[in-house]
């Protein structure tokens, strides 16, 4: 059997090559690709020059996806390969010289501009197609009107906790650190009880925060506001509270805000900015000052014996809950490295996907 070369015929869009074999009934079809960017093409079949073993090589201008798509038919063998990089080729082959075999395939041939009108056209098409997955959804209203009053009640109750205490700290100087539990504890009380809803929001797939960093989040502080604070009376006049409660405020007047301007799929660079930074000094100090509070409260536990665990009395009285509560201290410096961790991944995949779409 004689070694032929069959008729190759070639289109491009900015991110494949296709190729068009000229070879009916084409069997044993070989197609690789080398590491130095050349196809092989081998296989029997009807060409030009009848039934014969045809084969042909072509070195690629740019380097492709190692990926090979083929699909034989009764008239042809097609192939289509990925460009690595999408960009429009001047020609082919690395040699200028065109090969004798190869021609353009004037049924997919289109030029630079045509084919990035057809980029624009599919994009388009798949714009619209996903916006009209996602209207399919009969709830989106009721959900994104929920998720904008949840975060505008915050944003009020927390903005109302931050005013009050920074108009206080100017009026009454560092006298106002200690007496923030009894002007502020009530709001906090409420906005902190309503963040619940943080934790429950993405079981119900309302939103895409994940379960874990938002379960420490809402149980961290609760467990300082509801049981070292609002349990000890000891606890409620020490500066500490004022550190505590301007660290959490100062987050979330920017936080909610911005979840607000997402549920109208609005954005101001700048809040998104201070919502994906501003934790960075403020969580590691948020949690000194929270262990801060643990630790002021151990002695008083102790003392108090309030929450304590009864114990047989070979044992002695009863197990003090501070022993729970320095537990707990290590657990905070684990939920910060795994909320750290978290917001961390938050701001590269905000910033990262930003880029993209700039370039
Ligand atoms: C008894 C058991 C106890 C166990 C716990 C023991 C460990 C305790 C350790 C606790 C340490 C806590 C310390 C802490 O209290 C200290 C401080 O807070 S100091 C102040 C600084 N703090 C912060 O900066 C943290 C603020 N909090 C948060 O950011 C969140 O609570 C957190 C869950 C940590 C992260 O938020 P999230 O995952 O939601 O990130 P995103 O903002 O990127 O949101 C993801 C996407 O969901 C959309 N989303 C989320 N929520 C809403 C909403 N309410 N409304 C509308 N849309 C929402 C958001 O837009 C994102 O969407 P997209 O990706 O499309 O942009």
């Amino acid at each position: 059997m004689q070694i032929l070369t069959p008729h190759v015929y070639w289109a491009q869009r900015h991110g494949e090559i296709f190729l068009r074999v000229e070879l009916s009934d084409a069997t044993n079809v070989d197609i690789r690709l080398m590491e130095d960017n050349t196809l092989q093409f081998r296989a029997q079949g009807h060409g030009a020059k009848g039934d014969n073993q045809y084969e042909f090589s072509l070195e690629f201008l740019e380097p492709v996806k190692p990926e090979i798509h083929q699909k034989s038919t009764q008239r042809q063998v097609d192939i289509k390969i990925k460009k690595r990089e999408e960009r429009w080729w001047q020609r082919l082959t690395l040699r200028e010289k065109k090969p004798v075999f190869l021609g353009p395939d004037f049924d997919r041939w289109l030029d630079e501009s045509d084919a990035e009108m057809e980029l624009q056209a599919k994009e388009k098409i798949n714009k619209i197609s996903v916006e009209s997955r996602v209207r399919k959804d009969p709830y989106l209203g009721l959900k994104k009107g929920y998720l904008f009053m949840y975060n505008l009640v915050q944003f009020l109750g927390f903005s109302w906790i931050f005013v009050n205490m920074t108009v206080r700290l100017f009026i009454l100087g560092q006298d106002s650190f200690y007496d923030t539990f009894h002007t502020a504890a009530d709001m906090m009380y409420f906005c902190q009880m309503m963040a619940v809803l943080e934790v429950i929001n993405p079981l119900l797939g309302l939103v895409k925060t994940k379960f874990f960093p938002a379960m420490i989040q809402v149980a961290g502080r609760n467990v300082i506001l509801f049981v070292i604070f609002g349990s000890l009376e000891e606890m409620q006049n020490k500066a500490v509270v004022f550190f505590v409660f301007y660290l959490w405020s100062t987050i979330e007047i920017f936080r909610y805000p911005f979840y607000m301007l997402a549920c109208i799929d609005t954005e101001w660079k700048l809040l998104t900015w201070l919502r994906y930074s501003l934790w960075i000094p403020l969580y590691p100090l948020g949690v000194v000052a929270e262990a801060v509070a643990v630790i002021q409260s151990l002695p008083i536990f102790d003392e108090t014996r309030l929450f304590s665990i009864p114990l047989p009395s070979v044992l002695g009285r009863s197990l003090s809950f501070s022993y729970t509560l320095q537990l707990y201290l290590v657990l905070m410096f684990l939920g910060l490295f795994i909320n750290f961790r978290h917001l961390y991944k938050q701001r590269r995949r905000r910033y990262r996907s930003r880029k993209k779409k700039v370039q």
